[in-house]
């Protein structure tokens, strides 16, 4: 039996709800199927050679010929009833569960002596954060303020602490276009960090070296921050056309001053661990060879307080302030919206891709 347009709608609503990114090859599949079935075949003059994003979805489309609309709406339903595999697999999982390290593509997350420690586990990628990553965060953080852990950790494996957002994540654009990228990514944002502004135990960075971006600004929102002195931190966000995120232009300029906040969130100035911490961004700054030794030590003492002591400490520090970060986290994500849809950061982001540009 032929797919109908009420089945091609259906198929088109289940694709919004997959919990599990299907990976980039998928989505141009996707994509494609929808434009050969909504417009018939591929007529647009081809995008140049380094506007990748529109070239791999121009290359997508074109490869389909003249793909009549009706097969191209059956393969579409076809590939999405193929997925729901995956869709099923990840919404089994009952929100709070806990899940083993194992369970998390992108972390380790484990739990003892006190302590739960959630690792960003993509070294290769210099721990950035993709759409994945964003979710399964979400979901350690969520099961640590169940467990019965007393403190929780946010460290990265390798050389990094983390380079900030997957600046890949601007290139799996859905059928809805780029507004519709913009818009969701902005709902993704608020409810991550959302996560962190509502975190009820004590909540401590273990940052074991750079920090880029995101991972810098959501340090505003920890109980205590410590760097190896290997760290650096750098939110380069207009050299990439975009604005802060993580309530930073709230807690930073609280942190460190208005003046300091601007250099590092306007200007993008990159601060040495000694610098973050005499601007009250850090904590404590330990050396390398020595780091993991004492930090963790010191942690581990933490981690014997009692419980409940500290959790309410840290809520009478903290919650008077809740409704205002809230409101600045939305604030900063609808800013962000219409930035991530600007020139200036379409070309940063194709500038990086092509590998024309780093930090
Ligand atoms: C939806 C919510 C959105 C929230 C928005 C947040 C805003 C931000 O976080 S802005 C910050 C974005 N981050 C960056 O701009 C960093 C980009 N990366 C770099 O400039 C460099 O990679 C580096 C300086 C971090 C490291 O340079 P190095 O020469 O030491 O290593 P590389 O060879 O460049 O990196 C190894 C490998 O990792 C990939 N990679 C690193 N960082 C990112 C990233 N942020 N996004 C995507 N990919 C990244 C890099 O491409 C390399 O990959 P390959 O080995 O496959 O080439």
């Amino acid at each position: 039996m032929r797919a109908s347009q009420k089945d091609f709608e259906n198929a088109m609503n289940q694709v919004k709800l997959l919990k599990k990114d299907p990976g980039n090859e998928v989505k141009l599949k996707l994509y494609s199927l929808y434009k050969q079935a909504t417009e018939g075949p591929c007529n647009m003059p081809k995008p140049g050679v380094f506007d990748l994003i529109n070239k791999a979805k121009w290359d997508a489309w074109n490869a389909l010929g003249s793909l009549p609309k009706e097969t191209a709406r059956q393969n579409y339903v076809d590939l999405v009833s193929s997925l729901s595999s995956s869709l099923e697999s990840s919404s089994q999982v009952e929100p709070g569960t806990d899940r083993k390290s194992t369970g998390y593509e992108t972390l380790m997350v484990t739990s003892e002596d006190g302590i739960t420690k959630i690792m960003l586990n993509r070294p290769t990628k210099k721990n950035a954060l993709n759409v994945e990553m964003y979710h399964e965060i979400m979901h350690a953080l969520k099961a640590a303020s169940k467990d019965d852990s007393a403190i929780t950790v946010l460290t990265g494996n390798g050389d990094y602490y983390s380079s900030g957002n997957d600046l890949t994540n601007f290139t799996d654009i859905p059928p809805g276009g780029v507004e519709e990228k913009a818009k969701n990514g902005a709902i993704l944002l608020r409810e991550f960090v959302g996560c962190f502004i509502d975190f009820p135990k004590p909540l401590i960075a273990v940052v074991n070296g750079p920090a880029v971006g995101i991972s810098v600004t959501l340090l505003g929102l920890f109980d205590a921050v410590y760097a190896s002195d290997r760290a650096t931190f750098h939110t380069p966000f207009s050299h990439l056309g975009q604005s802060p995120e993580g309530c930073s232009s709230y807690t930073f300029p609280k942190i460190m001053s208005p003046a300091k906040a601007t250099e590092m969130l306007v200007f993008g100035k990159k601060l040495t661990a000694g610098e973050a911490c005499a601007q009250g961004l850090v904590t404590e700054v330990f050396p390398d060879s020595t780091f993991q030794k004492e930090v963790w030590t010191r942690l581990k003492a933490f981690a014997k307080l009692p419980p409940n002591a500290m959790r309410i400490s840290k809520e009478i520090i903290r919650n008077r302030e809740k409704e205002k970060l809230h409101a600045v986290n939305a604030e900063e994500c609808s800013v962000l919206q219409g930035r991530w849809l600007s020139d200036e950061c379409m070309n940063a982001v194709v500038n990086f891709l092509s590998r024309k540009s780093k930090l």
